[in-house]
């Protein structure tokens, strides 16, 4: 009879070890912050541009080098996300940052490309262009898509072709989303196979990466590992990203069994912010402070300053007037404030010292 093989408490720990491999570059993990766009996008009431243009400022100083800053796609659907050329026209673009748009048709890309055209950079200047790359999207389930896009998986396919193509002679690089990697809100559980087969066309169709999104954030270890190894059998693991939504609560472990799995690079939104308007229930991404502070934990680089971002995480919240949805970014904040109070009683308790010794 086979029996179960005993392992020792230190075999069980290295199994789920996080512990990157020695080489520098496997331990780095990008971070793609979407708060701006995916974030935003979901608010109910309009939120200023100067909001918008203030956010994207605030986490372009946090060491984060992809800021997704909003799309152009159909006001009609997506109301919110209007104003995208005016917050591309007022950001303060640091050189080092990219600051990725979603285009979801040969419409969406014309208006970007005119306003590309219409606004270079000064001649001569070593200043960036507003922004050098679009994301496109599509889903793993017709019922989303059809929810999101209006049109079948294969229509949207088809629509993507003449937009990738006119974006990259334009010189703008490509990102592609496949959403509903594991759950469609409509239709339920999704097969692996079915996202396999739309992350393979959007490989085919020239994206330099693809985002893996678990737009409904029912992922669990299992079903994302299940998710992973079929995708992985027909894209290189370094196109891949996560883009695990939180709604579940799993945001950090399904992104950390990505890296686990081999991506390094992981999409997020600060404070958690979020939903998906075409994923009824569904909340926000895993929170940026969140993932960062595990894969710092995990000994993971990822260039970001935890702290600066837990004060914006606070600071969106209250612009907002929304709880802040960072477990990470509250208790830095909390921490910050005891902190404070302390400073501020001893300083009082030495001020009183002095007084009585007068
Ligand atoms: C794709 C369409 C446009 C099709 O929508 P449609 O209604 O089939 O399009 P249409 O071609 O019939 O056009 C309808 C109207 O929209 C206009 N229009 C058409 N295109 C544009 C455009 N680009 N920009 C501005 N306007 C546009 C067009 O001009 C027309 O205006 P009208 O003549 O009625 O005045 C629509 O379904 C759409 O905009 N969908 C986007 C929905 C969206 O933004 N969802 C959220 C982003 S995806 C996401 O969050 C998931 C992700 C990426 O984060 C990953 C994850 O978590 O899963």
């Amino acid at each position: 009879m086979l029996r179960p093989v005993a392992r020792s408490w230190k075999q069980n720990i290295r199994q789920f070890s996080f512990r990157p491999i020695s080489s520098t570059s496997r331990s780095h993990v990008k971070i793609v912050e979407v708060g701006p766009r995916d974030g935003l996008q979901n608010e109910k009431s309009i939120i200023p541009t100067e909001v918008k243009v203030e956010l994207i400022d605030k986490l372009g100083t946090t060491g984060l080098k992809v800021i997704e800053s909003g799309s152009f796609v159909s006001p009609k659907w997506v109301p919110q996300m209007a104003g995208t050329a005016d917050v591309l026209l007022q950001i303060k673009r640091n050189p080092g940052v990219r600051y990725p748009v979603l285009v979801p048709n040969v419409k969406g890309l014309d208006t970007l490309v005119d306003l590309l055209e219409r606004h270079p950079p000064p001649a001569g200047s070593s200043e960036p262009p507003l922004t050098d790359e679009i994301a496109v999207f599509i889903a793993a389930s017709e019922s989303f898509s059809k929810a999101n896009l209006n049109c079948s998986i294969g229509e949207s396919i088809d629509r993507l072709v003449p937009v990738v193509r006119l974006a990259r002679f334009k010189g703008l690089r490509v990102r592609g989303y496949v959403s509903t990697v594991i759950t469609c809100p409509y239709e339920g559980p999704i097969a692996p196979e079915k996202v396999r087969d739309v992350a393979k066309a959007l490989h085919q169709l020239g994206c330099y990466e693809i985002s893996l999104g678990d737009t409904v954030g029912t992922g669990t270890p299992i079903t994302v590992e299940n998710m992973l190894n079929a995708v992985t059998s027909v894209v290189p693991v370094e196109k891949l990203a996560a883009h695990m939504h939180d709604t579940y609560g799993m945001g950090v472990v399904n992104s950390l069994i990505a890296v686990k799995s081999g991506i390094r690079t992981v999409d997020s939104s600060v404070a958690g912010l979020g939903g998906c308007p075409y994923s009824p229930g569904a909340t926000g991404n895993v929170a940026t402070e969140d993932i960062v502070h595990a894969l710092h934990g995990a000994g993971y680089t990822t260039g970001v300053d935890l702290e600066g971002l837990a004060e914006i995480g606070g600071w969106i919240s209250s612009q907002l007037g929304r709880p802040n949805s960072s477990r990470v970014g509250q208790a830095l904040l909390a921490k910050k404030t005891r902190e404070a109070a302390a400073k501020a009683k001893e300083a009082q308790a030495g001020e009183e010292t002095i007084q009585a010794r007068l």
